[in-house]
């Protein structure tokens, strides 16, 4: 569609994470002093998007007012897309293995493929009507959404590319995602997804809280994600009365529905619940300058909440590129079962942990409790290593999506994708008894 029209480029952002912004497409578009004139400037109609329940603690509170060319609600009714199952993760028994795909294929030349028809489930847990829990999606697309606008009525939406730049035309402005860099789309905003050629990547989706920025405690008051790296979009409209097709996906399943104009008129817009990007290149490391292997929330970028202090539904985490300076001290990630799920993804490089077979574009899930760590090369060489001060992940991405809900597979992910590894469990299984039931420390220890 017309995501890569010139009229869009160069693309303006404003600064800071929760900010409360307001920006115009055209000068004045915003009333003064009032939400909701009785007439607005250039006979706009106003319109409140709400993020939050009205009566949500201030800090929490989110919303945004759009003044647009026509109402949302000028649209035909909702009829469910035929083929769009529910993401149905009920419907195979349990599989508490660790399990490895390699990287999912990205569609054939001859295929269209677009963001709607691209996005599979791999896992996830909880319920969409009760806004409780999380999935994980993976997208493998070539094709940009034409005259097609989507929104998700059931949650927020984490999106990492792996491999494409993708512009993301949204109600509140124009978004350019390119791998190494993520975007969140919330809940009810609708967008468009445009590419330039085969694109994939992965999408995290939480149904309850909105993503926020990890506390930092005794860090301080700087570090990790800082919120001006933050970037929303600027207000951007286009006058096109032009069939559009707007997708819902409600309670898991697309709805379609037609309208006769495009969904991108949003002239001016003011509040605090809007899109945004952010470049992991910026994320401001901190890690172990002593002994130990510090565990992997340092790392964290974006939190989404439970109502349990401290337990998130979800954590969005990087292994990004770093200095590993530990003395005395076996360095990769430790040996580990967990009371959360890691589902991680790779989106360049190689990962510490796997010096082999976890590809950029493919994934990993260590289930709740099911025993992961380093494979058996990656032990010998750190357990023999000098412990100079080394680089670690230079020129690599990995990321994982933690969360405290046990995870289920959909059948996508476990048998029709094909690809599953099922080999995966071997690179534990040259992991060696080194036991010495003589051993002695050594004279300096
Ligand atoms: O590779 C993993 O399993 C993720 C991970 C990384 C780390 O540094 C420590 C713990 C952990 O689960
Ligand atoms: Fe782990």
């Amino acid at each position: 569609m017309a995501a890569a029209s010139s009229n869009k480029s160069p693309l303006k952002y404003m600064p800071g994470f929760g900010n409360h912004f307001a920006t115009e497409a055209l000068p004045n578009a915003l009333p003064v002093g009032q939400n909701s004139p009785q007439v607005c400037p250039y006979n706009l109609y106003a319109e409140q998007l709400s993020g939050t329940a009205f009566t949500a603690p201030r800090v929490h509170n989110q919303r945004s007012w759009l003044y647009r060319i026509r109402p949302s609600v000028c649209h035909t009714p909702f009829e469910a897309v035929e083929g769009s199952v529910r993401n149905n993760w009920d419907a195979l028994p349990p599989n508490p293995n660790q399990l490895r795909w390699k990287p999912f294929d990205l569609p054939s030349n001859d295929a269209k493929v677009d963001w709607v028809k691209g996005l599979r489930t791999v896992c996830g847990a909880g319920d969409e009507r009760a806004r409780h829990g999380l999935s994980v999606h993976v997208y493998a697309i070539n094709t940009s959404m034409d005259h097609t606008a989507m929104y998700n009525s059931d949650g927020d939406y984490l999106i990492v590319p792996q491999l494409g730049k993708l512009t993301i035309t949204t109600e509140l402005g124009i978004l350019e995602v390119n791998p190494n860099e993520i975007c969140v789309i919330q809940r009810g905003i609708r967008f468009s997804v445009a590419v330039d050629g085969p694109s994939r990547g992965y999408v995290l989706e939480v149904f309850g809280q909105h993503f926020r920025l990890p506390d930092l405690g005794p860090i301080g008051a700087n570090g990790l994600a800082n919120p001006r790296d933050f970037e929303t979009p600027v207000a951007w409209f286009e006058e096109r009365d032009e069939p559009f097709t707007i997708i819902s996906k409600y309670q898991g399943v697309l709805f379609a529905a037609k309208q006769d104009h495009t969904p991108f008129d949003v002239v001016a817009w003011h509040g605090n619940y809007a899109p945004y990007k952010y470049n992991l290149a910026h994320f401001m490391v901190i890690n172990c300058t002593a002994f130990d292997h510090a565990d992997p929330s340092i790392f964290t970028v974006l939190t989404c909440p439970s109502n349990e202090p401290g337990v998130a539904v979800a954590d969005f985490v990087i292994f990004p590129p770093r200095w590993a300076v530990q003395d005395h001290t076996f360095r990769p990630p430790y040996y580990h079962r967990n009371c959360m799920s890691e589902f991680m993804g790779l989106i360049t490089g190689v990962y510490e942990a796997k010096e082999e077979g976890f590809l950029p574009g493919g994934g990993s899930l260590h289930s709740m409790m099911t025993p992961h760590g380093p494979d058996a090369p990656t032990f010998d060489g750190a357990s023999k290593a000098n412990l100079k001060p080394v680089r670690v992940a230079d020129g690599t991405q990995a990321f994982m999506f933690e969360s405290s809900l046990s995870l289920a597979l959909t059948e996508w992910s476990e048998k029709l994708c094909n690809k599953l590894d099922p080999h995966y469990y071997e690179c534990w299984q040259g992991l060696k008894k080194n036991f010495d039931r003589n051993w002695k420390p050594a004279a300096s220890q």
